[in-house]
């Protein structure tokens, strides 16, 4: 097994680094209800939030259900493993089971939005407890994000880090200096992950390591994109940026899309002019190596893009804000209305049973007059949210301000009905009360009825005597 995993925290009280997060999570867990909200853990990787998410449902003796947001797309998906695991009990009893989503940063896009929907939706009808994981919490989406609370993880210090390496040589009786400690903590920035696979990986077969031992392959040195085009901008020597250019996880098309997103702020135009050329030249060939499926083209549109644009810079000082091509944002906006557009016309298509494509093209002006007129109940019998009232209405502060009433109406509703259960519940335990009274004013029954010879020999009491004379006087 590998360290990493050897050596994952059993308990919360085993994490290191991060005191305030785990009392966070020890408190929530303590006073959980079925009305608590959901916790939300980010930061970045190897720093103990899938460890802390797995150690507080040991420490709890909860079952655990882990499910990866991004495999787990679409909304039936997650409606199915996690829906019905949230709202019943645990698979085993009546214990609670933790619910442990990762990923969930990597729901956006136009496939995604029924997948945060999905989420969202389960996170308000959740009766167990849930975690949801993220490396970036702006990467989550909005509806999620206002349902839970924030557990902010941080990077692990490098004295913190060293002496988790110094325990784990002692564990697996290895010899290792202060020297090699400490540039595998140095080089492992903050994540312990990363350290654990250093120390694995520079002990192979050895009973003792130095600092010349270790062996950073298992640090993660990859460029960036922002690098490898603050390379390009800054005009950095060609064999440099090939190299940025080599270890960069990004596909040349959308490098070239970064680059271009820079080229209208570089000062001087005859170098502007000349930049965009570099740029359609390594749209030609990138166009080639498609059509042609000859790859060997896109090391050319590759050179061109990059080496190409930063001889442009070479010399001219020019440091630019590196930023996302624009055109993504606008994609992806374009994409999130359409999608939007899709499930409010599948929505109101069941409403009115009216096919899909007839309500985007025929129907939508006439239901936005319906919903007009009273747009918090439109939204309520379609379950509607405010992106898409967004739409019927054309108002985004109308569609907030129906969404908000339906919301309101249907806690209101809720408060009352645990308010009727609450004073059922106190109705029957005073008639139980009342039961129980009665019970013990009655005299007590003997366990085994008498022997004859045991009865009294006297007569009955009087007024048992004239019971049946009473009885014939009635009857006349
Ligand atoms: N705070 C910590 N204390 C002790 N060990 C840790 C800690 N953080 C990480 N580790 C080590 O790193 C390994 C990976 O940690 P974990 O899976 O919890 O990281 P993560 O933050 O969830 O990362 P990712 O976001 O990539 O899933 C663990 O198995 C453990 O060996």
């Amino acid at each position: 097994m590998d360290w990493a995993e050897k050596y994952r925290p059993m308990h919360l009280a085993d994490i290191l680094g991060n005191g305030s997060a785990v009392r966070q999570i020890v408190d929530w867990a303590k006073t959980w209800t079925p009305d608590s909200r959901p916790l939300l853990f980010t930061g970045k990787p190897g720093i103990g939030k899938t460890s802390a998410a797995l150690a507080l449902a040991r420490d709890m003796d909860w079952e655990v259900l882990e499910l990866n947001a991004s495999d787990a797309r679409t909304k039936a998906i997650i409606e199915r493993v996690a829906g019905n695991s949230s709202t019943t009990t645990s698979l085993f009893g009546a214990g609670r089971k933790l619910i442990i989503i990762d990923e969930v940063d990597n729901l956006e896009g136009n496939a995604d939005r029924g997948g945060a929907r999905a989420i969202a939706d389960i996170l308000k009808e959740a009766k167990q407890p849930i975690v949801l994981i993220a490396n970036d919490a702006y990467g989550v989406s909005d509806s999620i994000r206002r349902l839970c609370d924030p557990v902010p993880f941080r990077a692990i210090g490098v004295s913190t880090l060293q002496k988790r390496m110094k325990e784990i040589c002692r564990f697996e009786e290895i010899a290792c200096g202060e020297d090699a400690l400490s540039a595998i903590a140095e080089s492992s920035a903050g994540d312990m992950r990363t350290a654990v696979n250093m120390l694995f990986g520079s002990s192979t077969g050895k009973t003792s390591i130095s600092a010349g031992d270790i062996n950073t392959a298992q640090k993660d040195e990859r460029a960036t994109i922002f690098d490898l085009v603050g390379g390009v901008f800054a005009g950095a020597p060609d064999r440099e940026l090939q190299k940025l250019s080599f270890e960069c996880d990004e596909k040349p098309d959308s490098v070239m899309q970064w680059i271009e997103e820079s080229i209208p702020l570089m000062h001087d135009p005859k170098r502007r002019i000349r930049a965009y050329g570099r740029i359609s030249r390594a749209d030609v060939y990138l166009g080639r190596t498609m059509r042609r499926q000859y790859f060997t083209l896109w090391r050319y549109a590759t050179s061109m893009m990059t080496l190409g644009v930063a001889s442009e810079n070479a010399g001219a000082g020019f440091r630019t804000r590196i930023m996302p091509p624009s055109r993504w944002k606008r994609m992806s906006t374009a994409k999130k209305q359409k999608a939007v557009r899709r499930t409010l016309a599948a929505s109101l298509a069941e409403g009115y049973s009216i096919p899909e494509s007839q309500i985007q093209s025929q129907y939508l002006d006439l239901l936005s007059r319906f919903a007009e007129k009273d747009p918090a109940a439109f939204c309520e019998r379609h379950n509607l949210d405010v992106d898409q009232m967004g739409i019927v209405l054309h108002d985004k502060a109308a569609a907030a301000a129906a969404v908000k009433t339906v919301q309101q109406a249907a806690k209101e509703r809720d408060t009352k009905v645990k308010k009727m259960a609450a004073s059922k519940r106190a109705e029957m335990r005073k008639l139980e009360e009342q039961l129980e009274a009665l019970r013990m004013q009655e005299p007590p029954v003997p366990e085994t009825p008498p022997a004859a010879e045991e009865l009294p020999l006297e007569e009955p009491p009087e007024e048992k005597k004239l019971a049946p004379k009473q009885a014939t006087l009635d009857f006349f």
